[in-house]
């Protein structure tokens, strides 16, 4: 699956928030989405998923936008948001069997999925549990494990190092790294940038609606060789230039 956006211009009621932005994530890519707060992020993942219209530009799954074929390009996504969103009255089981009704999965081999991810995010236990009864971290795990036992081939994942225990995040990395061996394509916004670092394929620079850079990290060094060794000092050196604008 091969995420293409280009030259989107975005926004809020006609706010141009996102100006001229492009890039691709391919099979089996994790890109990284950095960007300083109100950076325009979210914004773009609101826009990937469908919940904002593009003023201009267009977003293309396989060269296929929402508006050609809004089903297919619906289930192709599965998004996990930073805040988990859950129906207060639904317990874990029932937001997994209404995740497997949505994308339309074989309730058999999903039910194995599920009970291996349940397992691995130890809440095999916890089936009859309403949201109320789950930590944030929980509620975050529960998201991560409806969204991998669909089939999709874009994952979107908006920042999920904040909220998760150490061994949540490692096998977290470990699921996104199985997938992306499947060839799905992994777009994660993050602010914990020595993960991502070590994590990502690529990444994607945004700066006040722009894309202040892309590229590999071995590609972003050689173009900033000044802005020093890490992802986070690179970040730091670019933000600095750009903090008054
Ligand atoms: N619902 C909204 N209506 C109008 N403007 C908005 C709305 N949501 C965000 N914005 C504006 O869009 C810009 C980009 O915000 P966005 O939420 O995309 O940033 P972000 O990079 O995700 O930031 P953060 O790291 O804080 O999550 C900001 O200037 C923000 O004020």
């Amino acid at each position: 699956m091969t995420l293409a956006v280009q030259h989107l211009v975005g926004g809020y009621s006609q706010i141009p928030v996102l100006k001229d932005i492009s890039f691709q994530v391919e099979p089996g890519e994790l890109v990284g989405l950095i960007g300083l707060n109100g950076a325009g992020k979210s914004t773009t993942i609101n826009h990937i998923i469908g919940l904002l219209t593009p003023m201009k530009g267009s977003i293309a799954l396989n060269g296929v936008t929402l508006a050609q074929d809004p089903q297919s390009y619906k289930s192709q996504i599965a998004y996990i948001p930073e805040t988990p969103i859950l129906y207060e009255e639904l317990t874990l089981k029932e937001h997994l069997e209404m995740t497997m009704l949505a994308y339309g999965l074989d309730q058999e081999q999903a039910w194995q999925r599920a009970h291996d991810l349940l397992k691995t995010f130890r809440l095999a236990n916890k089936l009859d549990w309403f949201p109320a009864n789950f930590s944030k971290g929980m509620k975050q795990k529960v998201m991560i494990v409806c969204a991998f036992i669909t089939n999709a081939k874009l994952f979107i994942i908006d920042e999920p190092f904040l909220g998760l225990d150490p061994l949540a995040v490692h096998d977290l990395l470990a699921l996104i790294a199985t997938v992306k061996a499947q060839g799905a394509a992994v777009l994660m916004s993050t602010h914990v940038l020595d993960t991502a670092e070590k994590a990502c394929d690529k990444f994607v620079l945004l700066h006040a609606g722009e894309v202040q850079t892309q590229g590999t990290f071995a590609e972003i060094k050689a173009n900033y060789p000044d802005a020093g060794e890490s992802l986070n000092d690179i970040y730091l050196s670019l933000t600095g230039v750009t903090r008054d604008e």
